[in-house]
Formats: C-alpha cells, sequence, structure tokens
C-alpha cells in the first residue's frame, strides 16, 4: 500500500474484514503494529491522542492511517473501550514465510477477526477493574415475560433472572452491566445489538450443548424468556471470542424477589457503589469496604446492590460477621492469609479464554494452595458458624492440581510464555535434556569467544547475539583488518560504526545446535503450558467455588474489621414491618467529619405500623437528608448482611426501597426536573408495598409554592392511607404539619437549631414536633448574604408572617378538605397581592442585583398593602 495502488489485494483483504466487523473498528495486525484506516483511524487518533498519518491510496484519496504497537495494544484498547468503542482484533494467521512458501513470493499474509473486544467480553486483567464485576446482560423476551441472562466471563459467573416488565430496569440496575444487548430496542433502555440468537428454543439447545447436558432441570424452572435471553448471550459470546470459547459456570437462577428491590433513582440518590458523578470514592461501597482481595470487593459490590429478602439468609450473613467480630485474632489471621492470595477466579478466566500465562497457572497454585491452608485453619476453630461450615468443604479438593502445577512449574513464572523457562526442572526429563544441549552449546561458545581471543590477539573480541543476525563475533573497527583477511576463517556480515561483525563456520555450527535444542525446548514447555491450562479449565468449576467461598469469608471479615474500627452493632431482623434505630449514622457522612476532626451527632428512628410516616422539618443545613439517608442505609447494609453504624438496630425486612430528592437539589441534571420527580413520585406511590421503605426529601419544592404544598401534601396522605410504607418526609413546608392532626399514623419531627447571640447554630439533633420557625434568614446570614439584604429580608419577612397570621397562612382551609377531595384540583383562591408577587419569583433564576430588586419590589407592595 506504500504506492498509489487502487484496490491492492491488500486493501481488498482490509475492506472485507471490515465489512465483517461491521460498527466496530478494525485493528489490522501488519507485524509489529496493529493498524486502523479511514474513519477508524480518525476516531481512534483523536480517542488515544496519537499521529494520524496518511498512505498509500484508496480509490484515489490517500488513505488516513494510524497505528498502535502490538505489545502496548491492550492500554489503548482500555482506552477506546472506556471510551465506548468496539474493537475487532483481525491478527495475522499465517506467517510471511509461510505465504510465501504457499503462494510465491509477494503473497498476502492471510488474516482473520480473532477477536471482538466489546466491554462486556473482557477477561485481561490491564482492560478490566480489578474492584468490580464486569457484566454483560443479555434481555429475552416471550410475550410480556422478560428475562435477563448475565455472564462475568472475566471470572465465569452466570446468571439468569426472569422478570416482570416492571422489574427488568431495576434488575439491570442492581447489575449495573458494562454491555447490555437485546434483539431491537427495549423501551427505556441503552442496548447493543446482538448477534441473533434471542429465541426460547434455540437457547435451550445451546445451553445443553453448552453445558453438555441432555435435560436443563439441573438449572431450574426456565421461562422462555430466560432461555431466549440465554441464547442472545450464547450467541453473542462465540461471534465476540471466536477463536477460544469464554468461562461460564453452569447458571445460577436469581429468583424474582430474592434481593431488595431498588431503582436507579435510589441506587444514585443513595449512592451505593458510586457517588452522583461516578466516583467510587465517597461512595457507600467505598466506605464499607475493609476488603483484603478484589475478589472480595467485587462480592461485596454485588451484595450491597442487591441486599436480601429472606432473613435466614441474611442471619447466616450476620452469624458469620458476628463471629469473627468477636474474634479479632482469627480475624487477623484470616485477613493476612487472605491478603496473600491471588485472584484465581480471573486467573481462571483468563486461562478459559485461552489468553492465560504460566503466571496465571502459578496463582492458581498458590491460591488453590492458601485456599487448603485456610481451610484447614478454619476448620480447627471451635463455634463455627453454619455459612462457614458450608464454605469450608469449597475450599479444598485440588490437592492433585496444585500437585501437578507444583511439580511442573517454576516458583516465579514469567508473564510472558513466548520466551519458556517456567517449566521446572526434573518435570520431563526430555526437556531437561534439550535444555543442557543448549546450555552445553552456549558454554561451547563462550569457549569459542576465549579461543578466538587468544587466536587473534584481540582481547575485546566478543561473541554476541541478536535477532537479525543470530550468533556473530564482533570486533571494534580498529581490530576488523585482522579478521578481514581471507584466510582468517572469519566471514565478514556487517559493519556498522565503530564496530564489524563476523561469522565463522565453528561458531554457526555450535550456534544452530543452541537454536534448535532451544526451539525444541520451547516447543516442550508450551506443550506442557498447554496441558496444564487444559488440566485447570476442566478443573474450573470447582475452582470458580472456591474462589466464591474465598471471596464470601474476605467480605465477613471485611465487615467484622469495618464494625469493629467504627463500633457498629449486629442489627436485629424481623419480619414485622418496623424500623428502630438508636444512636445511628451516616457511615460516609461521619467519615467526611471524622477527617475533618468533627464529631457526628447520632439521631434516632423508630417508624412502625402505629407511627409509620414521620414529616421532619427544620433549617436548610440543619441534617434532615443525612438523616433519611443515614435511615435507608442502615435498613440496606442490615439486609446486604452487614453490621449497621447504629447503638442498637432492629429491622423490619423491606421489600423496596425508594428514594427520592426533590427537584431544585438536582438542577445540575438540566431536564425538566420537576416533571422527573413527580414521574418518580407516581411510580414509588404505584409500586410501594406496607414493606417498603420510603424515603422523600423535600418533595414538591421544584414548581411553585402553592402547586408544591398541593402536591406534598397530597402525596404525605397517599402515603400513609393507601399505600402504607414506611416513609421519612423531609420538608421546608411547615403548612404539612397540620396534617399531624388528622393522619395517626404520621409524626412530627424536627432538626434542632438555635440561634444564640444573634447567630445561628445548626444542632444536627432529631427533636419530636415541628421546628418552631424555618431559620431561612439566619442560614441565609450564615452564607455570607450582605448585612443589609439580611436585614431587608427580616422585615419583608416579617411583614408577610403578619399577612399570613392574618389570613391564616397558605395552607388556610385545607383543614376543612375530606381526604382526597377533588377540592383540591379547584384554583387556589384569589391571593394576597403580596404571596402572588412571590410566586411569580424564581430565585434560583434571579442575579443577586435582581433578587435586591425584588426585594424593594416586594417591601413596596407590602408597605402599600398596611
Ligand atoms: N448528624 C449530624 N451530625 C453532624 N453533622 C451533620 C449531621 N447531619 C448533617 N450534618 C452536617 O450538615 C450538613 C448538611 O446536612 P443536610 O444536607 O442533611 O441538611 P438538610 O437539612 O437536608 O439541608 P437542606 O434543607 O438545605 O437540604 C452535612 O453536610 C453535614 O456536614
Amino acid at each position: 500500500m506504500a504506492r498509489a495502488d487502487a484496490a491492492t489485494p491488500m486493501m481488498q483483504q482490509y475492506h472485507r474484514l471490515k465489512a465483517e466487523a461491521g460498527d466496530a473498528m478494525l485493528f489490522y495486525r501488519m507485524g509489529d503494529f496493529f493498524e486502523l484506516f479511514f474513519d477508524d483511524a480518525k476516531a481512534a487518533a483523536a480517542c488515544l491522542d496519537i499521529a494520524l498519518t496518511k498512505r498509500g491510496a484508496d480509490a484515489g484519496e490517500p488513505v488516513p492511517m494510524c497505528g498502535v504497537p502490538v505489545h502496548s495494544a491492550d492500554s489503548y484498547l482500555a482506552r477506546l473501550i472506556k471510551a465506548g468503542h468496539r474493537v475487532a482484533i483481525a491478527e495475522q494467521t499465517e506467517s510471511p514465510a509461510e505465504a510465501r512458501r504457499l503462494r510465491g513470493s509477494k503473497a498476502l499474509v492471510e488474516r482473520a477477526i480473532v477477536r471482538l473486544v466489546t466491554p462486556g467480553t473482557l477477561t485481561e486483567e490491564t482492560l478490566l477493574d480489578s474492584g468490580s464485576a464486569n457484566w454483560l446482560a443479555a434481555i429475552g423476551r416471550a410475550g410480556e415475560e422478560w428475562g435477563i441472562a448475565a455472564a462475568d466471563i472475566s471470572t465465569g459467573r452466570f446468571e439468569l433472572i426472569a422478570c416482570g416488565p416492571g422489574e427488568l430496569a431495576a434488575e439491570l440496575a442492581r447489575l449495573s452491566p458494562a454491555e447490555t444487548i437485546a434483539d431491537g430496542q427495549v423501551p427505556g433502555l441503552k442496548c447493543t445489538p446482538g448477534k441473533g440468537g434471542f429465541e426460547s428454543a434455540g437457547g435451550e439447545q445451546a445451553l445443553k450443548a453448552r453445558f453438555a447436558v441432555a435435560s436443563l432441570d439441573g438449572f431450574g424452572d426456565l421461562t422462555r424468556a430466560e432461555l431466549a435471553a440465554a441464547g442472545g448471550l450464547l450467541a453473542y459470546l462465540d461471534a465476540t471470542q471466536r477463536s477460544s470459547t469464554a468461562f461460564l459456570a453452569a447458571p445460577r437462577r436469581i429468583a424474582r424477589l430474592q434481593h431488595m428491590a431498588i431503582d436507579a433513582a435510589t441506587r444514585t440518590s443513595l449512592e451505593i457503589c458510586r457517588t452522583t458523578d461516578g466516583q467510587v470514592a465517597g461512595s457507600l461501597l467505598a466506605e464499607v469496604d475493609r476488603c483484603v482481595t478484589a475478589a472480595g470487593r467485587r462480592l461485596l459490590g454485588g451484595d450491597l446492590s442487591a441486599p436480601l429478602l429472606e432473613r435466614g439468609a441474611i442471619e447466616a450473613r450476620l452469624t458469620l460477621v458476628g463471629w469473627l467480630h468477636e474474634g479479632a485474632l482469627l480475624r487477623r489471621r484470616v485477613r493476612e492469609a487472605l491478603k496473600a492470595m491471588p485472584d484465581i477466579g480471573r486467573a481462571l478466566g483468563r486461562l478459559a479464554a485461552a489468553r492465560g500465562s504460566p503466571r496465571d497457572l502459578a496463582q492458581l497454585r498458590d491460591g488453590l494452595r492458601a485456599a487448603t491452608a485456610l481451610q484447614t485453619e478454619l476448620g480447627a476453630e471451635d463455634g463455627r458458624p453454619p455459612l462457614l461450615d458450608r464454605l469450608l468443604p469449597r475450599l479444598g479438593g485440588h490437592d492433585a492440581v496444585v500437585e501437578r502445577l507444583t511439580a511442573a512449574l517454576v516458583e516465579a513464572p514469567p508473564l510472558d510464555g513466548a520466551k519458556g523457562g517456567y517449566i521446572a526442572e526434573g518435570f520431563d526429563p526430555e526437556l531437561d535434556t534439550l535444555r543442557a544441549a543448549s546450555s552445553d552449546g552456549r558454554r561451547a561458545i563462550a569457549a569459542l569467544e576465549a579461543r578466538y581471543r587468544e587466536a587473534t590477539g584481540v582481547a575485546a573480541l566478543k561473541i554476541r547475539h541478536n535477532a537479525v543476525l543470530g550468533y556473530h563475533v564482533e570486533v571494534s573497527a580498529r581490530h576488523a583488518d585482522r579478521l578481514l583477511s581471507p584466510d582468517s576463517g572469519f566471514t565478514h556480515r556487517q559493519t556498522l560504526a565503530g564496530v564489524v561483525r563476523f561469522n565463522s563456520p565453528d561458531l554457526h555450527a555450535e550456534a544452530s545446535k543452541v537454536v534448535e535444542a532451544g526451539a525444541h525446548a520451547l516447543a516442550a514447555e508450551q506443550a506442557h503450558l498447554e496441558e496444564l491450562t487444559a488440566l485447570a479449565v476442566a478443573h474450573g468449576p470447582r475452582i470458580a467455588e472456591t474462589a466464591e467461598a474465598i471471596a464470601r469469608i474476605d467480605v465477613a471479615a471485611a465487615l467484622a474489621e469495618r464494625a469493629a474500627e467504627g463500633g457498629w452493632c449486629r442489627p436485629q431482623v424481623t419480619d414485622h414491618p418496623c424500623l428502630e434505630i438508636e444512636g445511628g449514622r451516616h457511615p460516609v457522612v461521619e467519615a467526611a467529619l471524622g477527617k475533618a476532626g468533627e464529631r457526628f451527632i447520632a439521631n434516632d428512628c423508630a417508624l412502625g405500623p402505629h407511627d409509620r410516616l414521620w414529616l421532619i422539618t427544620g433549617p436548610n443545613m440543619g441534617g434532615k437528608s443525612t438523616f433519611l439517608r443515614q435511615v435507608a442505609l442502615i435498613a440496606l447494609l442490615a439486609q446486604a448482611g452487614s453490621f449497621v453504624p447504629a447503638g442498637r438496630a432492629k429491622v423490619g425486612l423491606v421489600d423496596r426501597l425508594f428514594s427520592r430528592v426533590g427537584a431544585s437539589d438536582n438542577l445540575a441534571r438540566g431536564r425538566s426536573t420537576f416533571m422527573v420527580e413527580m414521574v418518580e413520585t407516581a411510580a414509588i406511590l404505584a409500586q410501594a408495598t406496607r414493606n417498603s421503605l420510603v424515603i422523600l426529601d423535600e418533595i414538591g419544592r421544584g414548581t411553585s409554592t402553592y402547586d408544591g404544598l398541593a402536591i406534598a401534601w397530597a402525596v404525605v396522605e397517599a402515603m400513609h392511607d393507601t399505600v402504607g410504607a414506611r416513609t421519612l418526609f423531609a420538608t421546608h413546608y411547615h403548612e404539612l404539619t397540620r396534617l399531624a392532626d388528622r393522619l395517626d399514623a404520621l409524626s412530627l419531627h424536627h432538626v434542632r437549631a438555635r440561634e444564640w447571640k444573634g447567630d445561628l447554630v445548626l444542632l444536627h439533633e432529631l427533636a419530636d414536633g415541628p421546628a418552631d420557625r424555618s431559620y431561612g434568614i439566619a442560614v441565609a446570614r450564615l452564607a455570607g448574604l450582605p448585612p443589609a439584604v439580611v436585614a431587608r429580608a427580616k422585615s419583608v419577612l416579617a411583614k408577610l408572617e403578619a399577612g399570613r397570621d392574618a389570613t391564616g397562612g397558605i395552607a388556610a382551609g385545607l383543614d376543612d378538605l375530606p381526604l382526597f377531595a377533588a377540592a383540591l384540583g379547584e384554583p387556589e383562591p384569589a391571593g394576597d397581592p403580596l404571596v402572588e408577587a412571590l410566586d411569580t419569583l424564581n430565585p434560583d433564576a434571579l442575579t443577586p442585583r435582581e433578587a435586591l430588586d425584588a426585594l424593594y419590589r416586594l417591601k413596596a407592595l407590602a408597605d402599600g398593602r398596611t
């Protein structure tokens, strides 16, 4: 392609492969580089910040091109995948020498796409985050039923989930897949098109073939939608992996209603595994995580994303955490042992995907050996919890594999198998002979060097080796003459600045022996590598079980550690819909305050059938949001099987958790946030049950005062009367506190504040009853609003309050409303001009200057009225 050659055979081959790659970028292997052409080159050069060049021509136009070296391709791949690209890898499937031998001197090397790299089908360490699972999710459908097949081929986990139309989004939110595929569009979801196979009969066949079973009964009673999803998943894995088979353990069926339902908005709002801006740091996961293994970290993320619903399973986890919590010494020993364990789950994933290295085998050897040692150690402990007794057998049973790997491998094998040197001495006598021959040869060459030095009298003569010349004699240019004479026995090979290189018959003979023995030794090692890999993969399902058991023990020990560190308590879990927390704290806020040397104020909460809705008022910055979230997080932690940041906690099982924050807190999202808020509130009213926990933070404040109050009012009534879920409702609408007179199971609470010498002191302490006043102006002053404005606002407020008292306030008359009266839909009474003027103001949209003007206008209005 170096010259103007319209459709060279190579370009034809490129276009054919590119057509096959479809919308994926094509990495076209040329020697030591992967080259990209045309639009791929432009996009990749921009994304990777590498040089875009032009080369040759295609159809008369120069071809844009860029390339990445093969040896560092992984890091470039990682960046492209992160940026949302998919990449097809076209490898040379024969060597140039073979091509020439078969099809003549100008023959083009054959190439084929060996793999499609997509976000959900990665196995390389460098492309993956060690601390989180990497799910590929396929969505199947049969009538009204939906199914999800999810695989993490980096560890072989495989889940099947049946769900109804309304549950799909929440299940996917739990998995948070790196890639979601479907056959066509799924409303409300971003999916990549799959590679076909999304139908139940084919899916059933594919599953049977994959796991070599005659019947799928052993996997549970799979729905047609699940089978269709599995079909699509397996077809996609085959299409992307091509030259190798992705590792999958037998599918695990995730039963419907096995987990607390948490929708995507709630996950975001509670910042469970990531903060609102996508970081792990600052999330609940980061604050809880004391795992010492990457597998433990992945499992903990999964646990917090999917709290359990079954009391027995939760208690089993809590008992194990409790046991390790009490046994501080044992916990330390266990954690020390775990810390040294390699990530055998991912090592196995790489080996199974035929991308493993000798080091991965050594990791299995060391990891499995350590697992057996841990089994013995824990097996000797008294009073083991039942969950541990179920885990222990899974840690062992690897003796034969470990023995074989121990005999076969050197202690610390290289990451790259290409150069050999990983099979231990004494494992294979033939290999040892070949190695001896090669090292004899190298010794002979060393002897030859000494002999040549003597014969030529050139003390600085050296025998060197490089990839182009192989073994050769090298002398400095000054001494070259002695070797250049025709009868010297040396043949000239190369002259460089300063040095001249030669060959000789003796050297050639010895070198051939070395090279030949070396090549045979390498081939022998390669054969062993393949055989050992096959052995490990055949043993794979058992290894995957061990990896999971290790992760479970790590998570339990980590949670015990976290509890000990923070003085957390074991929650009591009950089926009764209550939520009693004494001395509860928000783990993330507490840690942040702790770093700044400040103390977190613990608060209590007591929700039950007769007091299920708490209406919380109090000043801005008073700690309302923090309190709401800490209660939700404590319930979530408890059901995930963790101790909780409280002095005492009793948690009635929560089937669904909802958290919503009023629109004005989310202005950054830039959509009609009030609309979003209302849609989400509607979803809660439709989905929450008596066993749910709902936290609503300033719902209704994204619109005008009257509308907002009216909506908040109606939502509180509906939560109380119809839904009956345990609810915490934080609001600035003091008018809502009147609802307490009418709604039996509603109680009033406030975060305390005090004005001291004219300054506002926020106590962050929850107390019974409504807040006495709103302190908005005091907070504004705290925030540094100019004294003149603060003073002016105070006098406006005084007037407003006087007006309000005279008319009965903006909620006047609501007391007489029958519940859900149609009257709520009627227009508001012709209002006070002052209130109406206030109503038209949107503080978020005002500049300070406009705000001041507005205050003057309001004041003028008020003056006119009195
Ligand atoms: N229990 C507590 N102990 C100590 N500090 C707290 C506590 N709760 C909250 N805070 C501090 O107060 C800040 C504000 O809390 P939060 O956002 O919960 O207030 P808010 O009442 O919801 O305010 P707004 O009404 O303006 O949204 C927090 O960032 C934290 O620093």
